[in-house]
């Protein structure tokens, strides 16, 4: 499966696109010294192609995060490990000789809390019962409390308002499937309700698990809105799951990434099983860039040097840009990616995983067999982690797909043929999916035989306070995903439609 030798090779088109985001003059999207170094070696000065990608394009793209317009001075929290006489233990943060701020804790019978703690009490966070029970929300003096959702280990999923450890409210409950909700007062179902009906419901108690029963409606258009049913997609993919074993369960694929910082097993490609973005939202990206094309002339085709896709940056899309920060990012990519990738971050958990996020560069890519793109050669992006939406139907065309290097056991180098051999190694997202890898993993626009193909991509990168972690996981995957395929671009040009 992992045919690989380690070596050097040429620069890499990766780099080139790695440059355009880390090396930009006043653009500090991540201020990695590592990758910096990476880059100058791989290919010396570049000329800047991607001059609009500054910080304040950046902040356009992240207005929700208010690091991004200020990033704070982040140091490294000192973490302490206790032992209690009982039996439980606690890791994570002390101030003043108390429990506080980040940690976790364990009973000795099978409880555990993860999150916020203040003055030795769980303030904010997840606690999971020795039944595989889970609470999110607030808690005082150690008793749930405020809005909060309860996720059954059946797969059951409630939202309620709580006080002193009952349920003493308003709130809604889904069947295991999420086929189903129900109204319930004081924890108990009172009628069933429509999907819809069970989602405002969530909605008005404004719970802050993911952001994923927050629905911003202002300022996107209603056509961009998540439809109950991709939030439930989304829900059963992501927030009742745990992080380790139940991801496999999302994703219909996934690479065991070897060696993680921190010694924790995990995936670095993980796609969703069911569609999570709504069709009539991946219509309206598409209209709108079609939109745009025709009245600017067309797409641009020089935004990343030597691997330059055929595309619309989503800043230049209004409607699209309130919907991808509004909705996508923080509702959706976000939860997801923390949910894949958190287990590889030492010492951050899930949530703040989220709000260390940053896009360094999104724009939607257009695949035409018969003019302009029909295929990009494999590299590996210049962010952290990469996601895509697939914003058309497989019917559209023929071929396609997101090719993966490391997928494909007939790849050797030298002889590689990502139009011959790519066809059984890259992942062919339906419509409204997510696919979501390592930036540094070897990948590419498998060549389309007929038809048009629209995919949204998206490259994030994180907080500086995460670099040295993040320098650490490209090099990791990188390395073991193998060598640069720099060499054999001409031949797979030459190579399309066959
Ligand atoms: O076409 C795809 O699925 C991948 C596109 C891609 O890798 C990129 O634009 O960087
Ligand atoms: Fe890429």
């Amino acid at each position: 499966m992992f045919p690989f030798v380690l070596g050097t090779s040429a620069c890499p088109r990766s780099f080139n696109r790695l440059r355009v985001k880390y090396d930009t003059k006043g653009n500090d999207a991540n201020n990695s010294s590592k990758l910096k170094t990476k880059t100058a070696v791989a290919g010396g000065p570049r000329k800047l192609v991607c001059t609009q990608v500054s910080r304040n394009i950046l902040n356009a793209l992240n207005p929700w995060n208010p690091w991004a317009r200020n990033p704070p001075k982040l140091r490294e929290p000192s973490k302490h490990k206790i032992t209690f006489p009982d039996g439980s233990s606690y890791e994570g943060e002390m101030r003043r000789g108390k429990l506080n701020g980040l940690g976790e804790w364990q009973s000795g019978s099978g409880d555990s809390f993860v999150g916020q703690f203040v003055n030795d009490e769980f303030e904010q966070g997840c606690f999971t019962e020795a039944s595989g029970n889970k609470f999110v929300g607030a808690f005082k003096e150690g008793a749930y409390d405020g809005a909060g959702a309860y996720l059954y280990a059946d797969g059951r999923v409630e939202v309620g308002l709580f006080s002193e450890g009952e349920d003493v409210g308003d709130g809604a409950r889904w069947s295991s499937d999420g086929t189903q909700a129900w109204r319930t007062y004081r924890g108990e179902e009172t009628q069933e309700i429509s999907l819809a009906e069970a989602d405002s419901i969530a909605a008005a108690l404004e719970l802050p698990i993911f952001g994923i029963y927050t629905i911003h409606t202002s300022p996107a258009p209603e056509i961009y809105e998540i439809s109950a049913d991709c939030r439930i997609q989304l829900r059963a993919a992501v927030a009742a799951l745990d992080p380790n074993e139940d991801l496999q369960d999302v994703c219909s694929t996934h690479i065991p990434w070897f060696n993680p910082p921190g010694g924790a097993a995990g995936w670095i490609l993980v796609h969703t099983r069911q569609p999570v973005v709504d069709t009539a939202a991946c219509d309206a990206v598409i209209a709108e860039c079609e939109e745009r094309a025709a009245k600017t002339g067309g797409w641009t085709t020089e935004r990343h040097e030597s691997y330059p896709t055929t595309d619309v940056p989503v800043e230049c899309l209004p409607r699209t840009l309130a919907w991808f920060t509004d909705l996508l990012l923080p509702n959706l990519a976000y939860p997801l990616l923390a949910r894949a990738f958190g287990f590889a971050v030492p010492s951050v958990s899930t949530t703040q995983l989220a709000d260390a996020f940053r896009v360094s560069d999104a724009f939607v890519v257009k695949y035409d067999a018969t003019a302009g793109q029909r295929l990009l050669t494999p590299h590996r992006d210049g962010g952290v982690f990469t996601f895509n939406v697939a914003l058309n139907d497989l019917d559209d065309y023929e071929g396609g797909g997101t090719y993966f290097r490391a997928l494909d056991d007939t790849y050797e180098k030298g002889a590689f043929d990502c139009a011959v051999s790519g066809g059984e190694s890259s992942l062919r997202s339906r419509k409204g999916h997510i696919l979501a890898h390592s930036s540094a993993l070897m990948h590419g626009g498998h060549p389309i035989r007929s038809g048009v193909r629209y995919v949204l991509v998206v490259f994030v990168t994180v907080e500086p306070a995460y670099a040295e972690w993040a320098a650490e996981f490209y090099d990791n995957v990188r390395q073991h995903d193998g060598p640069e395929d720099h060499e054999s671009t001409e031949e797979m040009s030459g190579n399309v439609g066959k």
